[in-house]
């Protein structure tokens, strides 16, 4: 759902940036590497010892390079089958290093098994849903279904509750449990939208066999 009504919003908003890169001469694949590469970073150092405030501030900065890269591709014509490849496959590093860096939390000095084992599923469970898709159109299947919960929904839900979150350590009192709150939507959100998507390549590989015995 944001995948198909912010997108517009953030390519108005981020087209001037992306220019201007592309002006200085950076390369759209060297936008997708350093975002990585911060985001992964991001996640990896504050998420682990319970510092959600700076990891998401940071998280944040560097995983909007996710959409000025194709911005960029696209504004200078090089939009590729490799950048495309990059871009899909690089955001699973980052998501797996921001769930695995919550899990990391909760099963060091978080201290609670029940939500490091969500985080877990958060993890396993949002690689299946973008899995799905990238299985299904390898079949020539076009998965014709967004779902419940794509990544830029797993993405704001779980980063807003981190942030907020991290607020409980400078002294703002009940927002600690938006954290859990949030892990528990995304996951149990992220298995309905697996279920959506096996769903519907169902359906879709059904009616492929049927058009392919009447032809
Ligand atoms: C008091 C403080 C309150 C703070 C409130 C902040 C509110 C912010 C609210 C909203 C922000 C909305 C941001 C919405 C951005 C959505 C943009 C979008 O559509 O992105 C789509 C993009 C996915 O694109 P791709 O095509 O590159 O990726 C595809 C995708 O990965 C597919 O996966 P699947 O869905 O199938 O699982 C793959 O199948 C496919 O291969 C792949 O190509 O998503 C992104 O790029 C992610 C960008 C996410 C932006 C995250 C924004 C973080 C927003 C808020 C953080 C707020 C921090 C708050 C700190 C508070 C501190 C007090
Ligand atoms: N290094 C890159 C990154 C992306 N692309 C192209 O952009 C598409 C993704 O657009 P987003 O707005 O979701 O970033 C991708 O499919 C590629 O066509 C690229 O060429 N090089
Ligand atoms: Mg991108
Ligand atoms: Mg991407």
């Amino acid at each position: 759902m944001l995948n198909k009504y912010a997108r517009a919003f953030f390519t108005r908003v981020l087209t001037p940036f992306a220019s201007m890169l592309l002006r200085w001469g950076v390369s759209p694949d060297a936008v997708t590497l350093i975002g990585t590469a911060g985001s992964v970073a991001g996640a990896l150092v504050f998420f682990p010892r319970g510092e959600f405030f700076w990891g998401t501030i940071t998280i944040t900065l560097f995983i909007f390079s996710d959409l000025v890269d194709g911005n960029m591709a696209r504004q200078a014509g090089t939009s590729s089958t490799w950048g495309a490849f990059l871009d899909s496959t690089l955001d699973r590093v980052a998501d797996a290093a921001i769930f695995g860096g919550l899990a990391l939390w909760y099963a060091g000095r978080g201290d609670n098994d029940l939500l490091c084992a969500i985080a877990v599923l958060c993890l396993a469970s949002g690689q299946v849903v973008s899995y799905t898709k990238a299985r299904a159109e390898s079949l020539g299947l076009p998965c014709d279904v967004s779902g419940l919960v794509e990544r830029a929904e797993r993405l704001v839900i779980t980063l807003v509750a981190a942030g907020l979150s991290g607020l409980h350590t400078f002294g703002v009192p009940y927002v600690e449990w938006l954290l859990p709150v949030a892990l528990w939507l995304v996951g149990v959100g992220s298995v309905i939208t697996v279920l959506q998507r096996m769903l519907t390549v169902r359906r879709e590989a059904f009616e492929a066999a049927l058009a392919a015995r009447d032809s």
